[in-house]
């Protein structure tokens, strides 16, 4: 891959020398193959029909989102894997995947263990108290009532509220709450764990007993997945990188090399600089290939095929328009096919 062409724009904050790198051949934990998330949507038409009828019941259609467009992915044992993506870009869907919350439409994953996802949505209850909610979240996950007991203070202490761990949940922040949930997670010592949300990076205290917690779970032999939208978050705990853009896997690999490109790219989307973001995009999804390679198993054909539904694409694979436009419709890689 080449050299990023403009100076990156924020972040000088070094990322730790010190991150966990899962050796080659440590055992694989999480396994994706070819897997595809297309979900259906009713559309409103907002030119209507005219006239009374218009107005009561206005045309509606189906149209379908291709979330996910087909991702390989083989994750190892000690591998702390972040997925950053601007919005849209598929990275919550492919995770729920992962965390077998939701069954893709086509593709297979396999995961060594039963994977844990941390997300906004984890079921706590406002009126109870922190501590009280902890206790709760350690029997959802299957622990006995002295267990429970036993983890609490390892938890409020990780969770570093401090005296409002016993305040109900009601009053905290999300932030306060967020880190609840991922003391509840993380004290639970599951071996895959997957985070899709921001971890507050603002309290040091918090952010040195997560990170300190979190080594450990690694070096336990666990893996763990985080959705960032902050290059900045992902490179200071990450081991390795994915960057999504509509659905596919553009680079997979080393952390600090993606997420600079990434900056760069977002850096020029936001300053309405198409073109050049473009090019960064299209020379990073070539060169992505022969890690998108590598990541394909040979396993057998075991896809259920997508149906022939006739429901439109919303959008279409943005990708081919890349190539065809840019590159002169050359023939690339085949994980990127027009059509698809
Ligand atoms: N239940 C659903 N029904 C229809 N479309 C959906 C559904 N969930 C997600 N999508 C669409 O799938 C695409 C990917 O969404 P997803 O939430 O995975 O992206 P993301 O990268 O996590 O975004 P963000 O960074 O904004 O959280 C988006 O176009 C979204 O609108």
């Amino acid at each position: 891959m080449s050299e990023s062409p403009i100076p990156l724009p924020d972040d000088a904050e070094e990322r730790p020398d010190t991150l966990w790198v899962a050796p080659e051949e440590s055992p694989l934990t999480v396994v994706a193959h070819r897997v595809r998330m297309r979900y259906k949507a009713p559309r409103t038409d907002r030119a209507p029909r005219k006239g009374l009828l218009g107005r009561l019941a206005p045309r509606r259609s189906m149209v379908s989102v291709s979330a996910v467009r087909g991702v390989d992915l083989t994750v190892r044992e000690g591998e702390f894997v972040g997925i950053i993506g601007r919005n849209g870009s598929g990275k919550s869907t492919l995770l729920r995947m992962l965390a077998g919350v939701e069954p893709p439409t086509s593709g297979s994953i396999y995961t060594s263990a039963r994977p844990q996802l941390l997300g906004v949505s984890a079921a706590l209850m406002s009126d109870l108290t922190g501590a009280e909610n902890i206790k709760l979240g350690f029997l959802a996950l299957g622990m006995s009532p002295d267990q429970a007991e036993a983890l609490l203070p390892g938890a409020a202490e990780l969770s570093a509220l401090g005296d409002a761990v016993d305040l109900p949940m009601r009053t905290y922040s999300s932030g306060m709450s967020a880190r609840l949930k991922f003391a509840i997670s993380v004290m639970a010592e599951p071996k895959i764990l997957m985070i899709d949300e921001a971890l507050s990076t603002g309290d040091a205290t918090f952010s040195k007993r997560s990170a300190a917690k979190m080594d450990e779970l690694l070096s336990n032999a666990g893996t763990v997945f985080m959705v960032n939208h902050a290059p900045r978050t992902i490179e200071n705990v990450c081991s390795r990188v994915i960057w999504m853009e509509r659905g596919r896997v553009v680079l997979d690999g080393d952390t600090k090399e993606i997420s600079a490109l990434y900056r760069s790219f977002t850096y020029r989307m936001a300053r309405d600089r198409e073109q050049e973001a473009m090019a960064i995009l299209r020379e990073a999804t070539i060169a992505g290939e022969s890690q998108r390679a590598s990541a394909v198993l040979t396993l057998p054909e075991d896809d259920i095929p997508l149906r022939k539904d006739n429901v439109p694409e919303l959008e279409p694979d943005p990708f081919t328009a890349i190539f065809d436009r840019e590159m002169h419709a050359q023939r690339f890689p085949g994980t990127i096919q027009p059509n698809d």
